[in-house]
């Protein structure tokens, strides 16, 4: 059985400026598989290249054994797109949109799955609107349902919650793993890195272009087995305490939060017993397990709260 995707060597080049750089990985039918990285890391042009809505500079890609240059019209057909830009269509209603789409893949329209794709991503109500006089939330939720219409067997989704609220975040995430369980491999994008921790049994995370990691997510996460002690203060430090220091302590000042890395040979009730004596106004504590966060800042060099560390 051929891969779900198979990509090997891929470059893109815009105006002279290579966006990816020799990108290989490969995606086995039944996976979900998460693309992370930052803004600009290339994740987007990596997607459209897959759906060949933009040429690669050099590469090849292959969907279910299929290349998506010479084969193009089978691996339309063959793959699902959530593109991350809401384009509105407004010239039909979002039911006669569902309702010709599959068309443009050469597949009949199937009323069970597409009456059941309406079901389930609850557009049954707004069937007779455009597209336009959706909220953002029941827009995502159509592209979803669009992305699906012909029964593609890769689905790629390239942030399809960004913006959504929790309830139908969960909803969406439900019904991908739904998908997945009846056969549909999923490749996806998210900032959100608790929901790729959450779906992904593999993440690859790209930087500049290039892939920096590419594991199953459980050894990921095991190489970081370390704890982080932080505190929320009544008030900010005006200067750092000597022995905060020693420990690694960072201070977001602004929020007067102070986190300590636990150090291997300590428990967190010394660790306290060292921070009683210097006498902190402290008003919360928490103690977070490391999590893909720390992995994903750690490979591309990102501060927290997404800000690019000049080396
Ligand atoms: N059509 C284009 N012409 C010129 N540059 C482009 C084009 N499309 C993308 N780029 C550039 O390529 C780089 C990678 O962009 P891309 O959208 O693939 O990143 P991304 O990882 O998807 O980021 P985000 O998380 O913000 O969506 C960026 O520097 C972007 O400005």
């Amino acid at each position: 059985m051929p891969d779900a995707l198979e990509i090997k060597g891929l470059h893109k080049s815009f105006d002279g400026v290579e966006v990816v750089r020799d990108l290989s990985f490969r995606i086995a039918p039944g996976e979900i598989f998460g693309l992370l990285g930052p803004n600009g890391a290339g994740k987007s042009t990596t997607i459209n290249m897959v759906a060949g809505v933009t040429r690669p500079s050099a590469g090849h890609i292959e969907v279910f054994g299929h290349d998506t240059r010479s084969d193009y019209r089978t691996t339309r057909r063959l793959t699902g797109v959530m593109h991350q830009e809401i384009v509105t269509d407004n010239f039909f209603t979002i039911g006669q949109a569902l309702q010709f789409h599959s068309g443009y893949y050469g597949v009949a329209d199937d009323p069970a799955w597409r009456n059941l794709l309406i079901e389930r991503l609850g557009l049954g109500p707004h069937l007779g609107k455009p597209m336009m006089k959706l909220s953002g939330g029941l827009k995502r939720r159509f592209m979803v349902a669009k992305a699906l219409i012909h029964r593609p067997r890769l689905l790629i989704l390239d942030e399809p919650t960004a913006g959504v609220d929790v309830e139908l975040r969960r909803t969406l995430w439900d019904f991908v793993r739904e998908i997945n369980r009846d056969g549909t491999t999923v490749l996806l994008t998210t900032h959100y890195l608790e929901e790729a921790e959450a779906m992904c049994a593999r993440l690859a995370i790209m930087n500049h272009g290039r892939l920096v990691a590419l594991e199953r997510t459980s050894d990921l996460l095991a190489c970081l087995d370390g704890r982080t002690v932080v505190l929320h203060l009544q008030r900010p430090l005006d200067t750092m305490p000597a022995e905060l220091t020693r420990l690694g302590a960072e201070c977001r000042p602004e929020h007067a939060v102070l986190s300590i890395p636990l150090p291997k040979d300590m428990t967190v009730i010394e660790l306290l017993a060292k921070l009683h004596r210097l006498n902190l106004p402290i008003v919360d504590l928490e103690v977070r397990r490391a999590g893909l966060e720390e992995i994903f800042i750690e490979l591309t060099g990102m501060e927290r709260g997404g800000r690019e560390v000049k080396a």
